[in-house]
């Protein structure tokens, strides 16, 4: 049996644990290590898991998913040095913090694949991309990819292109809830009730998430289709233009990029 550890069940931890089950991982297959007991006790309350002491999980399972803030990696690497070994797989989802980070303080040869995988997990739709360290082999990668991919579509990209992923897609839907809850904002603006305002605003999203994802169109060609000539949607992309929103964005998801890089540089 291929079990498996998640050493800090929070948001990222819980939304991962929740696609597991779904996809039919027994409950005796998966053991959490988390720190609140209240915690603890609401993980097995919902998903029937186990949460176990951080060497129990070690003995227990295979594969070892860090789900910790980046900040608590290096303490729980204290923990875990003298009880890893090389036939067991770390799978590291902690933003900034690189594989070489793992294996300068785990056993020699113990494999390491760093993973930035999203919230959308929870609905099965997640973005995960993984990179390999030195010592994970293409097994190690096959058997991270198989556990990522019933929670949503999965890629392979070189690890000195994990910050801007991380930048892109694991912080990406903050973004897009950002938006959602400015244009829902507008609607109450406008004098649209805060229910109905969200009724739209998110069946636009889907709607447009899905025509993204399924026309083969360019975001350009989808957006001239719905822009008419002297129509409502120009007057607003002059308005989104003045305000200069194309450069924020750059700006921001490049800040983004560069407090991965400064993270894994922190600690
Ligand atoms: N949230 C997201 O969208 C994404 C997050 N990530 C990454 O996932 C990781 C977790 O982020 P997120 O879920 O948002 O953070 P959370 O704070 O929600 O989750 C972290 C969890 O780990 C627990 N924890 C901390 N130290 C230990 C330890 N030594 N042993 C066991 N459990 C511990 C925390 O407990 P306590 O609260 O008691 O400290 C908390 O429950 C981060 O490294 C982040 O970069 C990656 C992609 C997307
Ligand atoms: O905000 C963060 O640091 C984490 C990593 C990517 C998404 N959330």
């Amino acid at each position: 049996m291929d079990t498996l550890a998640i050493f800090g069940a929070g948001k990222l931890g819980e939304a991962l644990l929740s696609g597991l089950r779904r996809a039919g991982r027994a409950p005796e297959e998966i053991v959490v290590v988390e720190r609140s007991e209240e915690r603890a006790k609401f993980l097995l309350e919902r998903y029937d898991v186990r949460a176990v002491s951080p060497a129990d999980a070690v003995a227990h399972a295979r594969t070892l998913i860090i789900a910790v803030k980046p900040q608590d990696v290096g303490v729980l690497l204290d923990t875990l040095a003298p009880l890893v070994g090389p036939d067991q797989l770390v799978v590291s989802v902690a933003a900034g913090i690189p594989t070489k980070y793992y294996e300068q303080r785990l056993a020699d040869g113990v494999p390491v694949i760093r993973v930035m995988p999203n919230t959308p997990a929870l609905v099965d739709e997640a973005m995960s991309v993984l990179s390999a360290g030195a010592h994970a082999e293409e097994k190690h990668l096959a058997a991270a990819e198989a556990l990522l991919r019933p929670v949503g579509k999965v890629r392979r990209l070189p690890e000195s292109q994990q910050d801007a992923v991380t930048a892109l897609s694991g912080s990406g839907p903050a973004y897009f809830f950002f938006l959602v809850e400015a244009m829902i904002d507008a609607g109450i603006l406008l004098g649209i009730s805060r229910e109905v305002a969200a009724d739209l605003i998110v069946q636009s999203a889907l709607g447009a998430a899905t025509m993204l994802r399924d026309s083969g169109q360019h975001p350009v060609q989808l957006r001239e289709a719905v822009t008419s000539p002297g129509g409502t949607t120009i007057a607003a992309i002059r308005e989104l233009e003045r305000h200069g929103v194309r450069a924020a964005l750059l700006d921001a998801i490049e800040a983004a990029r560069d407090r991965s890089t400064e993270l894994g540089r922190l600690y």
